[in-house]
This record gives structure tokens, sequence and C-alpha cells, in this order.
């Protein structure tokens, strides 16, 4: 007999069968300086559509508070963050990968949700920085393409005459994309998702690792980083 194909019975297959892990494959690594790294890798996620449409249904977003001097200003984004073992249903599965790859223990997830063209995140760097020389943050996007755009201070800045326009640099960033930071990236780069009319919806999910380990890390100076966290 011949096999009919029925839609309803292999959408149910697709839905129920395993889910199929991140790939590799596409992974290019972008040096920054020779401190600070950034790797790109398009299309990471299988399946970030149908993850993107449950963490904008489940995650208990809230849209927090900042003192600035002596105003509040309310942060132009939804936010969430989680311990990796609490995070919602694949961040789990997602940070064992990204541990295995770039051998850090990460064991925080936050995300963040950018409603539309008009929520942004300003430039800076990761908080990270304070407890860690050489912090690696991986961000996994999903839903609608944004630029990110990295731009150098501090040593970086005053020795990259080569790139001009202050030696930023932009990428687009898609869903099912990942892209990480390493290095001296959140001490010696700032980051931003600028504001972009149009654009619709994007959730980006982080990996930070908060243990800083047997390194003495309570220091930005660049002589205390390790050769090992500058691959
Ligand atoms: O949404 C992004 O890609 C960047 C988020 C970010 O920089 C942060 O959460 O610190
Ligand atoms: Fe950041």
């Amino acid at each position: 007999m011949t096999a009919v194909f029925t839609p309803s019975l292999f959408d149910e297959v697709a839905l129920d069968g395993p889910e199929v892990g991140p790939s590799w494959a596409g992974a290019h690594r972008t040096r920054l300086d020779e401190r600070s790294w950034v790797d790109v890798v398009p299309g990471w996620l299988p399946g970030a559509e149908a993850w993107f449409d449950r963490l904008v249904r489940d995650v208990p977003w809230n849209q927090r508070l900042r003192r600035m001097f002596d105003q509040e200003i309310v942060e132009p984004r939804l936010t969430c963050g989680w311990a990796l073992d609490e995070a919602p249903d694949r961040a789990p599965e997602l940070g064992a990968a990204l541990a295995e790859r770039y051998g850090e223990a990460f064991d925080r997830v936050s995300a963040n949700f950018y409603r539309d063209g008009a929520d942004s995140v300003a430039w800076h760097g990761d908080r990270v920085r304070f407890t860690h020389p050489a912090p690696v943050v991986a961000i996994v996007s999903l839903g609608a393409p944004r630029r990110f755009g990295l731009r150098p201070v501090g040593p970086a800045a005053s020795t990259d005459r080569t790139r001009g326009a202050g030696g930023t640099r932009w990428l687009t960033v898609c869903g099912g994309d990942l892209l990480v930071m390493g290095g001296r990236c959140q001490h010696e780069w700032q980051h931003t998702v600028p504001k972009e009319p149009g654009a619709g919806p994007r959730i980006s999910v982080t990996f930070r690792h908060s243990d800083p380990g047997p390194v003495a890390a309570r220091s930005e100076r660049a002589r205390d980083v390790p050769a090992w966290a500058l691959r």
C-alpha cells in the first residue's frame, strides 16, 4: 500500500519527537583585538521559533526600574532571571552545551524581551566584569533580527586606530543565532542593542557564570588576566 501523508499526524510526530540540539557547524570567531573576541554561530538553535513563543507566553516578565543619579529610569525592555537549574525548559540543556564548548560552568540565565523596535539596551559592559577578569557571556537570539553593536572603551579604544568611527562594529543577530563574548570584552568593549524603528519582537537569553573560580578575580587590571582566558 502506498503511504499516505497526513499533515496532522506528521505535525504530532514532529512536536513529540526528540528536540534536536544546537549545531556548531557555522561557528565563526572574530578577534576584536588581541585580548577580546566574539563568536557568532548562525542558526545555532533548531526550534528557536517555538521556544520564542513559549517564553513570550510563560515567563513572568517584569520591567525594572533603575536609579540613575537621583532619577528613576524605567528600563526599555522586559526581563527575568534564574539560576540555571531553575530556568525554563531548554535553558538547562543549552547551558550544558555551552559549558562543554567553552569550559565555563554557566549557572545564571537571564532573558530580555524587546517587545518592538522602541525597546533597547544602552551601551554597557555586563556586571559580571566586577567578579571576573575574562567572563564568557553567551546570548541566544530568538524572534526578529536586531542590530548588535560593539565598541572599544579603555585601553582597547586608545590603541585601536585602524577601524574608524571609534572602532565600533555592527552585526545583525537573527532568531536561532548564538553570540558569545569573551576575553576582555566586558571590560574593554561595550555592547548595545539600539532602538530600531519597525523591528519585530525579539528575546535574548543570556548565559553567565557567577563563580569566579580559583582565579583572584576582583580586579580590572589586564595583567591579572590568565593566558587561558584569552583563547
Ligand atoms: O539582547 C542582547 O542581545 C543583549 C543583552 C545584554 O546585553 C544584556 O542582557 O546584558
Ligand atoms: Fe550585556
